[in-house]
């Protein structure tokens, strides 16, 4: 569905270098990356900011001609096929909408079905089967601008999937919704994913999105894929150990143990990273050994740790 062979993407930006003379340099915003989404898929795309996720993302969907490299999608050339490839993909941005803002959402969605050729009928029949799946009822009237942000983000999604693509491309779908929304937006994905088929390339800073949804992720940091693989590998691969929450009876200084990382100090309570191998006993008895210990929690790391752990490390990982 998606093939990504050594794509890199420059771009040349202008510096101030002094009062008057600027200087060119050019950022590798994207930089030898090579990967494929097969058919089906539900993958998630992450990275720190300015990693290099949109300007993927705008070359997966045409917006941008690689600088190297070869990119295919649904077997055409993107940049080449732009339009050919909008019928066959959907996109939505968390940030942008691609609603008319001041017309009903039924409106808008009319309008869409003639931007992409769809069938009235099959235009009908998508939109009720839509309409039930996202709950749209209440607000198809409503004009978009009134819309509560999780309303128009389950509008946007109705827009990119009236015309029933194979691929379905999301940039940050979650940013900004209460908890609620974000569970309703996940839940219509995931089943979009298992019951229609339908391929999911998925951007967000959200992990519970990742969590929730994609056995695979890739992370891309400064311009480059730094890990291509299963959710449960990576865990296994970032080795961020537990984490022991202690409650001291008073305040103290940071602990000095031997394997023990102090992550954080918030008044008597400190957050310590153990490596897996390390002997939890022992180090609650060295603790209880040299403070009044009030209370204490042991969990595995979760998936923030183990991505925060991956940002920093990265670069030393193998692909
Ligand atoms: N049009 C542009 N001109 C110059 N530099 C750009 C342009 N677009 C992106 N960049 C640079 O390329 C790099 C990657 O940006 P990109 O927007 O792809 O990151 P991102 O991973 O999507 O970040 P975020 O999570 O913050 O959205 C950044 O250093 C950014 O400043």
């Amino acid at each position: 569905m998606i093939e990504v062979a050594g794509v890199g993407k420059s771009f040349t930006v202008r510096r101030r270098a002094g009062r008057i003379r600027r200087s060119r340099t050019t950022v590798a915003a994207v930089d030898d990356v090579s990967f494929e989404v097969a058919a089906g898929e539900f993958v998630g795309y992450l990275g720190p900011n300015g990693a290099g996720k949109s300007t993927t993302i705008k070359m997966l969907t045409g917006i941008l001609t690689p600088s190297s490299g070869s990119v295919r999608v649904c077997g055409l050339d993107p940049s080449r096929q732009r339009t050919t490839l909008a019928r066959r993909i959907g996109v939505v941005f968390g940030q942008r909408t691609t609603l008319w803002w001041d017309l009903p959402l039924r409106d808008s969605l009319t309008l869409i079905r003639h931007l992409y050729r769809v069938d009235a009928a099959a235009h009908r029949a998508r939109l009720a089967e839509l309409t039930g799946l996202l709950e749209l009822g209440p607000f198809l009237d409503t004009p978009v601008r009134q819309l509560s942000l999780g309303q128009r983000m389950r509008g946007d999604l109705a827009a990119a999937l009236l015309h029933d693509p194979e691929l379905l491309v999301l940039d940050e779908p979650t940013i900004g919704l209460d908890v609620v929304s974000k569970a309703t937006v996940r839940e219509f994905l995931a089943r979009l994913n298992s019951e229609r088929g339908t391929t999911i390339l998925l951007t967000t800073h959200d992990l519970g999105d990742i969590e929730r949804l994609c056995r695979r992720v890739m992370i891309i940091d400064h311009g480059r894929l730094a890990y291509d693989g299963d959710l449960s590998r990576l865990r296994a691969t970032v080795d961020a150990g537990r984490m022991l929450v202690v409650e001291f009876a008073r305040p103290c200084p940071p602990i000095s143990l031997p394997d023990v990382i102090v992550e954080r100090v918030q008044g008597p309570r400190q957050w310590l990273r153990l490596p897996r191998t390390a002997n939890a006993a022992a180090v609650v008895a060295a603790l209880a050994d040299r403070h009044e210990v009030r209370d204490i929690a042991l969990r595995d790391a979760d998936i923030e740790d183990v991505v925060a752990r991956l940002y920093r490390q990265v670069g030393t990982l193998a692909k």
